[in-house]
């Protein structure tokens, strides 16, 4: 017994889920996939987010098998993409497509269940995606909201350990979408794996608990919202100032990464805002109402990417 115990394994912080390993892809002369390695963890929420064109789609593919890399390896559970596949330990929903005509909502969702070796009950599946009052309607007569739904319900048809979703809220309707991320929550809650690609960053910042974020194919950060936003270290500054005002010299303050003068209120971007509120006194003008606070995940993003731009340019 006694060994048991010593031997036992924090499975959930030691097991890999995904593997890459310098991974590249290429079409013609993009790279859209360049030397990418990183692993993914048991329970983890994890967002993925770059520009359009960052690679988000093509990352996804090599971990579903869809795309071979040109070099590198992807491994899912320590096996091929395809092997995992196969068994049954992943699920996905991808942006678009995958949808089979003239077949009701009901009759894919079933088809689904029966290809998957640990399926769960297609009544139980369609009522958490909210798609049982449309069982019966053909798959090629749904809005666009109702066929990601759908879409939703394909990719948790059974008992997958990785979840992986492609841009899962884009025509979901606010309620809609609050019911998706309960429901992601609870299956990460339980020890699943869930990856999603995402242009919300709100949605990033609320639900994911480690955010990648991909640039020209290439890791350009990996943590918690939180230290990407620390990271970025810009911060926002705000105030409102009475009477006229010099907007030039307010442009001219130092270490200013952006500036927004809207009447009398002013919200400056800078990456020393010590400094940057004390040239501000140095005008000779009285800020109120002054507010410095960090910044967003979104704002952040914007810094992170537009700075490495900047640097390749
Ligand atoms: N089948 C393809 N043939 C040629 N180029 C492709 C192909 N698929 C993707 N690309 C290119 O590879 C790069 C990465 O594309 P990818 O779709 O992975 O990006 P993304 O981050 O998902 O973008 P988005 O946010 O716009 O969906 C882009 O420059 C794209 O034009």
């Amino acid at each position: 017994m006694d060994g048991m115990t010593t031997t036992a394994v924090p499975a959930t912080s030691t097991a890999e889920v995904v593997g890459f390993d310098q991974v590249t892809k290429t079409y013609g002369t993009v790279r859209a996939v360049d030397g990418l390695s990183l692993r993914l963890h048991p329970g983890e929420t994890v967002a993925l987010l770059g520009p359009n064109g960052a690679g988000k789609s093509t990352t996804l593919d090599l971990l579903l098998g869809l795309k071979q890399p040109d070099a590198g390896t992807v491994s899912v559970f320590g096996t091929s993409p395809r092997e995992a596949i196969v068994a049954g330990r992943v699920g996905a929903m991808l942006q678009s497509g995958g949808l089979m005509d003239d077949v009701t909502v009901a009759e894919l969702v079933r088809l689904s269940c029966s290809l998957h070796p640990r399926p769960y009950k297609a009544t139980d599946v369609m009522a958490r995606a909210g798609i049982a009052q449309i069982a019966d309607r053909k798959v090629n007569k749904l809005s666009g909201g109702q066929a990601q739904r759908v879409r939703f319900a394909l990719a948790t048809a059974g008992d997958s350990d990785l979840i992986i979703l492609d841009e899962p809220t884009t025509g979901m309707d606010v309620s809609a979408r609050q019911a998706f991320w309960s429901t992601m929550r609870e299956q990460a809650d339980q020890g699943r794996t869930v990856l999603f690609a995402t242009h919300y960053l709100e949605e990033a910042d609320a639900i994911a608990d480690r955010v990648l974020v991909l640039h020209r194919g290439r890791l350009l950060a990996d943590g918690t919202a939180a230290e990407i936003k620390a990271r970025a270290g810009a911060r926002r500054i705000a105030f409102d100032l009475e009477g006229a005002f010099d907007a030039a010299a307010l442009r001219a303050l130092p270490f200013l990464t952006g500036i927004d003068v809207s009447g009398q209120t002013v919200r400056i971007q800078s990456s020393d805002a010590d400094a940057t509120v004390h040239a501000l006194y140095g005008l000779g003008v009285y800020p109120r109402n002054l507010e410095v606070a960090g910044l967003g995940l979104e704002q952040a993003f914007v810094a992170i990417t537009e700075a490495e731009e900047a640097k390749q340019s």
